[in-house]
C-alpha cells in the first residue's frame, strides 16, 4: 500500500470520534448479537444507527460506554473519559423520588459540574426539552416526559460524544424536530459527535451517516442521500429493504457455529473511571441518599422501627432479670459461709479477698432470692426437689477428682457449669482466675 493511502486512512481515524473493528458479541453459545461488526463514527457528525427491534443496536451501545464487554474485536474512541460521554440509556434510569432539578443536580454532581455550572445548564436543557416546572417530582411525569428528563441528564455536562438510544421515541413531533435540530447545532457548530439509534428510519435522513445494522453486523455505512443514490431508491427504507434482500441470500446463521466464533478474550471499552474519589461526587450521592430517606418515611420507619421494636420484645420477653426465683447458695469457699463476707470490703482490688462474697453482693441487687445452705447435699436436693430454684455453689480447694466428677455431671468447660435439670449453676472458682490471682476481677 503507497505511503500516502496510509496517511490518508490515519487522518479518517484521526477524525473518527468513534471506530468499532471486528465486533463480536454473543449472551451464550446460541444467541450470537454482533458478528464482526465494523463502524466509523466521523469527529462532529450525527451517526443515526437503524436497525429492526432485536439486532443487537442497544448491545452495541452497552459495550460502547462499557455497560459489558465486547468477547471480540477493537473499540477506538476520542473521548477518553466517562465524563467525556453522554448516555441516554433506552430504558429510563433515573430516581423516581427525586424532583427534575435534584436529578441534574445529582447528575452534575457525579460529573463533577459547579452548581452554577448546573444551574445555568440545566436551565437549557428545561427549556429545550420543554420540561415541565424543575420541582415535578420524576415519578408523577409521564414515560415521554422522563425520557426527556434522561435525555436532558445526557445533555447537561456538554460532552465530546453523545450517545443517544431511542431519544425521540413517543414524542411530539414538533419537540422531536426541535431535539434534532439542537442535535445537527451541536454537531455542526460545536463539533459534537452524536450517535443515535431510531426505528423511525426517515427521521434518521438528518443524520450525517447513517449506518444500517440487521443480524449482528452493518449492511451499510454512507450519508443518508448516497445511500439511497447507490440502491436506486426514492427514500432511505427503500435502501435499506434493498439491502436487507441482499443479506438474505447469504447465511445468517453462520456463526451460531461455536467453532468459527473467535474467542480472543473480553474487550473493554477504553472509556477510563474519572478517578476513584471526588468529593462532588460524595456530595451528590450523600444529598441524593438523604433525599431519598426523607421522602420514604414508611420505609425509614420500618429499616429503624424493626430493629428497635425486636429489642424491647426481646428485652420484655427474656431479657429482664428472673424475678422471686430462689437461688440456694453453697459457699465452700469461706469457713462460716456468707456470715463471713460482713468482715470483707465489696469493693477495691484485693484478690485475696474471697470472690464469693462480691459476687453475692452483686446478686442481692437483683430480683433473685438467695437461700443459703451450709452442705453441698441439702441445697441439692432441695433444688432437685423444686425444678425452678437455681444454685450457686462456690468451691475453694477443688481436687482434680472433683473437677473430673462436676465436669463429668455437666458436661461443660465454662466456667459456669449447668445441671441437667438447667435451674443448677455452679462456679467454678479455679477457672475465674482465682487460681492464678494475677488479675484483679471487680464485678
Ligand atoms: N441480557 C441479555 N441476555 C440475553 N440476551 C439478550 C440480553 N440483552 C439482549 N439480548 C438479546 O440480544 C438481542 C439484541 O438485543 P438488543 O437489545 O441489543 O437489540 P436492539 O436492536 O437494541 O433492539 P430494540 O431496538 O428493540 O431495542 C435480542 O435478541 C435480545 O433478546
Amino acid at each position: 500500500m503507497a505511503i500516502a493511502d496510509l496517511n490518508t486512512m490515519d487522518n479518517q481515524q484521526n477524525e473518527c470520534a468513534l471506530t468499532i473493528d471486528s465486533a463480536y458479541k454473543r449472551y451464550g453459545p446460541n444467541s450470537v448479537v454482533l458478528k464482526g461488526l465494523n463502524m466509523n463514527v466521523p469527529q462532529g457528525a450525527i451517526y443515526g444507527l437503524l436497525g429492526p427491534s432485536g439486532c443487537g443496536k442497544t448491545t452495541l451501545l452497552n459495550c460502547i460506554v462499557g455497560r459489558m464487554n465486547l468477547d471480540s474485536g477493537q473499540i477506538r474512541m476520542q473521548a477518553k473519559k466517562k465524563s467525556d460521554v453522554g448516555y441516554m440509556p433506552q430504558d429510563v434510569a433515573l430516581y423516581s423520588n427525586l424532583t427534575i432539578k435534584e436529578t441534574f443536580n445529582y447528575y452534575g454532581g457525579m460529573y463533577g459540574m459547579t452548581m452554577e455550572q448546573v444551574d445555568n445548564r440545566s436551565e437549557e436543557v428545561i427549556k429545550l426539552l420543554e420540561l415541565p416546572s424543575d420541582n415535578s417530582i420524576v415519578d408523577t411525569l409521564s414515560g415521554g416526559q422522563q425520557r426527556r428528563v434522561s435525555f436532558g441528564v445526557a445533555l447537561l455536562h456538554d460532552p465530546q460524544l453523545l450517545i443517544l438510544d431511542e431519544p425521540t421515541v413517543g414524542l411530539d413531533p414538533l419537540l422531536s424536530q426541535s431535539i434534532w435540530d439542537h442535535l445537527l447545532k451541536l454537531a455542526s457548530h460545536h463539533k459534537k459527535s452524536i450517535i443515535i439509534t431510531t426505528h423511525y428510519i426517515e427521521e434518521a435522513r438528518q443524520a450525517n451517516i447513517v449506518g444500517l445494522m440487521r443480524g449482528g453486523c452493518l449492511l451499510a455505512e454512507a450519508p443518508p442521500l448516497q445511500l439511497m443514490s447507490t440502491h436506486g431508491a426514492a427514500t432511505l427504507e427503500q435502501a435499506f429493504l434493498s439491502l436487507c434482500q441482499k443479506q438474505y441470500s447469504s447465511s445468517e446463521d453462520e456463526l451460531q457455529d461455536n467453532s468459527s466464533y473467535p474467542t480472543d478474550g473480553p474487550v473493554s471499552s477504553p472509556l477510563n473511571e474519572n478517578g476513584l474519589f471526588s468529593c462532588s461526587r460524595f456530595k451528590a450521592q450523600l444529598i441524593k441518599n438523604l433525599l431519598f430517606m426523607l421522602r420514604n418515611k414508611p420505609m425509614m420507619m420500618f429499616l429503624f422501627g424493626l430493629p428497635l421494636l425486636q429489642c424491647t420484645l426481646y428485652n420484655l420477653a427474656i431479657g429482664r432479670d428472673p424475678e422471686g426465683l430462689k437461688v440456694a447458695i453453697v459457699n465452700g469457699e469461706l469457713k462460716h459461709g456468707l456470715k463471713d463476707c460482713s468482715q470483707y470490703p465489696l469493693t477495691g482490688c484485693n484478690l485475696d479477698l474471697p470472690l464469693s462474697c462480691r459476687y453475692i453482693n452483686q446478686i442481692k441487687m437483683k430480683t433473685i432470692n438467695l437461700i443459703e445452705f451450709d452442705e453441698l447435699s441439702a441445697a441439692r436436693s432441695t433444688v432437685e426437689r423444686n425444678k425452678a430454684w437455681g444454685m450457686i455453689h462456690f468451691a475453694s480447694n477443688y481436687t482434680e477428682a472433683l473437677m473430673e466428677r462436676i465436669n463429668s455431671t455437666f458436661e461443660t468447660a465454662s466456667p459456669w457449669a449447668i445441671d441437667n435439670s438447667d435451674v443448677s449453676v455452679w462456679m467454678d472458682m479455679s477457672r475465674m482466675g482465682l487460681a492464678s490471682k494475677k488479675e484483679c476481677i471487680q464485678f
